[in-house]
């Protein structure tokens, strides 16, 4: 099992990010990334919804080609009764997940703790803890599930994870780099030099108002919860995705933070790509509208509605999910 998580995007000119599935040792990566070991230079400082309220709900509602002035969406991901053990102990966690997902769709994933939303997650992305028993995945007409993590990526997923892994004595920029020109280089584009890619990528930071500090530092290393969260989304933005599955990237983040991640999230978001949002919190979706709401329990969605399920749960808590 390859260790790094390629992630795509949706235009061509965009690259391919990396994700890493479990914190690297030096070693790792260069036995997995060649491509990192001529990336040796740093940079001077000094440079420049519709309402649905059902328990069991077995897809998202559907808004009509009228609503959308004539438009229709197309399918992005396809779940269908998707399980999933953990790898080691066979432990069921996933036990039927249905969930459609369409162009241009913000979704929201509640949930009690340990109902499955993680796992969901990681499974959709290939994580290797945990074995899928049945069901289907379909990504953009694709067989996710008979693809490995990088292809899953190069198709255009990509996952921030509840807690972003370090890479020691690799640089955010370096990182950067290799990931976008192996997605530029799987399109047959020329790789950007690092000078070309540091002013490609140099104004992406203020979308995530981010130092440029942050690009010369390793990836993660040292990051507080709130700045590895700001990473998270600012390697999105850079790299771009069709499908971002965005595990708690509320969690740890101050009021200040997280306006402006959800900001850098609202501005990458065009009519063609979506956002799957695992949170915990009415105020993420106070600053990303979602199109659904979804509530996970005991591994299924089992209730699928708008932003309204959301503040029913602040108000009154998981008692009143029927399948609580
Ligand atoms: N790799 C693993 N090894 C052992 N148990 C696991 C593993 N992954 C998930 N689990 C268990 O599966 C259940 C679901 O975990 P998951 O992280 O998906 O929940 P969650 O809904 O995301 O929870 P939270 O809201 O607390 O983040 C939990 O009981 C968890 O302990």
């Amino acid at each position: 099992m390859a260790l790094l998580h390629y992630c795509s995007c949706s235009t061509p000119s965009s690259p391919t990010p990396l994700l890493p599935f479990k914190k690297w040792t030096p070693k790792s990566i260069i036995f997995t990334v060649p491509a990192l070991r001529p990336l040796r230079h740093r940079f001077s400082k000094n440079r420049p919804s519709p309402r649905l309220s059902a328990t069991l709900a077995v897809e998202s509602p559907t808004t009509s080609d009228d609503e959308r002035g004539g438009y229709s969406p197309k399918i992005l991901l396809e779940v269908k009764g998707l399980s999933a053990v953990i790898s080691e102990s066979k432990q069921p966690i996933l036990k039927g997940v249905n969930l459609v997902i369409k162009e241009g769709e913000v979704h929201a994933i509640m949930g009690k703790n340990g109902s499955g939303k993680s796992t969901f997650a990681k499974v959709l992305v290939g994580h290797p803890d945990y074995e899928v028993t049945g069901g289907s995945v379909v990504f953009k007409g694709e067989n996710v599930l008979d693809m490995v993590p990088e292809e899953r990526a190069l198709a255009g997923l990509f996952m921030s994870f509840q807690s972003p892994v370090e890479i020691p004595g690799v640089s955010n920029i370096d990182f950067l780099n290799m990931a976008y020109n192996a997605r530029r280089k799987r399109l047959g584009q020329p790789e950007l030099g690092p000078i070309e890619f540091y002013g490609y990528i140099y104004h992406k930071l203020d979308l995530v108002n981010m130092k440029v500090d942050f690009l010369n530092r390793n990836v993660n290393e040292g990051f507080s919860g709130g700045e590895r969260k700001r990473n998270e989304i600012f390697q999105l933005a850079v790299l771009g995705a069709d499908l971002a599955i965005l595990d708690e990237i509320d969690s740890g983040l101050d009021v200040d933070a997280l306006r402006d991640v959800a900001k850098a999230v609202n501005g990458i978001l065009t009519p063609k790509n979506s956002v799957l949002m695992i949170t915990h919190y009415l105020r993420l979706l106070e600053f990303i509208k979602p199109t659904y709401v979804h509530i996970m329990e005991n591994g299924r969605i089992v209730e699928t509605g708008d932003e309204s399920i959301a503040k029913r749960i602040e108000r009154a808590g998981y008692k009143t999910i029927s399948a609580a």
